[in-house]
């Protein structure tokens, strides 16, 4: 039996810990969140989960992981009783730019692996990387990976810098897709068809295509000429969002910002001093 600890159970708390439940045979899931009736909303009916608004019956509790699911202000809110029932064992934060020198510094622990998932992780199809603090044992890594496979794709990188760019792309990056799909509806709208065609068409579109993207071996760019007929409708959007400084120039652009941000809250996030 394998022992949980949810520690904020929001978006993200919550698809994690429901997928861990369906996927992990024996998981025990503990969940803390000041909010519960909010948190027992994102969980799946029927499913035994213990739910506290705090640590305070907690003091005596082990658990073999502690998951990390709180905005990095309220990790560093956390109480000194939370933090001896977090270290109770391995422990892994999903928390953008709160590098492991960070949480190894609170945490006072070194058994800790840094995530980065996204938000499809509450349709079973997050993409998340990890990179691992040295105090972290093997059994612990696949503790983590076992986790995060049961809400998706799961890789370990070798170097936290990358993980900044992870979160760039893949951490960030369903709002990217969901702000281009919301555009794509206003212009069909735009073009004349009512808000609920608009949005069929658009989420079918998306859908397809990621689907196809998935299925289909071809590259994004080989899948692209396939739709793309010479001198075609394809090829007439496509030099709009092709054209000098469009969309591959803003792409590189968003990425960059975005991960700049990432190294920007590392920095806020850090500890106020070094750890022995
Ligand atoms: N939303 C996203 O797409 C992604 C978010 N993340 C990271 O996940 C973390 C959580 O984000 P969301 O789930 O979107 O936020 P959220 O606001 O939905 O969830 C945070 C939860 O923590 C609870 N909480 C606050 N203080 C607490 C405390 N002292 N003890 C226990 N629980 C407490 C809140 O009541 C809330 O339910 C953030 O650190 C973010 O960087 C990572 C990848 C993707
Ligand atoms: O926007 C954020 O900071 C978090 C991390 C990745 C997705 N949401």
């Amino acid at each position: 039996m394998r022992r949980f600890l949810f520690v904020g159970c929001g978006n993200m708390g919550g698809a994690i810990a429901s997928a861990a439940m369906r996927a992990i045979p024996h998981a025990r899931i503990t969940v803390v969140d000041p909010s519960p009736e909010r948190a027992k909303a994102l969980l799946p009916a029927g499913m035994a989960v213990e739910t506290h608004p705090d640590f305070a019956k907690l003091g005596e509790a082990r658990f073999d992981l502690g998951i990390l699911c709180v905005k990095p202000q309220q990790f560093a809110e956390l109480s000194p009783l939370a933090i001896s029932v977090i270290r109770s064992g391995a422990i892994a934060s999903i928390m953008a730019g709160v590098t492991l020198d960070a949480l190894a510094a609170r945490l006072g622990s070194e058994r800790i692996a840094r995530t980065m998932p996204n938000l499809p992780a509450l349709v079973g199809q997050a993409m998340t990387v990890g990179v691992a603090a040295d105090g972290l044992t093997q059994a612990d890594r696949r503790m983590v990976a076992t986790l995060f496979e049961a809400v998706g794709q799961f890789r370990w990188l070798s170097d936290e810098t990358l993980i900044d760019a992870a979160t760039a792309v893949a951490g960030s990056g369903p709002g990217y897709i969901f702000a281009f799909a919301q555009y794509m509806m206003e212009a069909a709208v735009a073009s004349g068809m009512d808000a609920a065609l608009a949005d069929l068409l658009v989420r079918q579109t998306f859908r397809g295509a990621a689907e196809l993207m998935h299925a289909d071996p071809r590259t994004a760019e080989e899948l692209k000429k396939a739709v793309t007929s010479k001198a075609g409708t394809t090829e007439a959007g496509l030099a709009v969002f092709e054209a000098e400084g469009a969309l591959p120039e803003l792409c590189l652009k968003a990425v960059a910002a975005a991960a700049q941000r990432a190294r920007e809250l590392s920095r806020t996030a850090a500890p106020e001093s070094p750890r022995q």
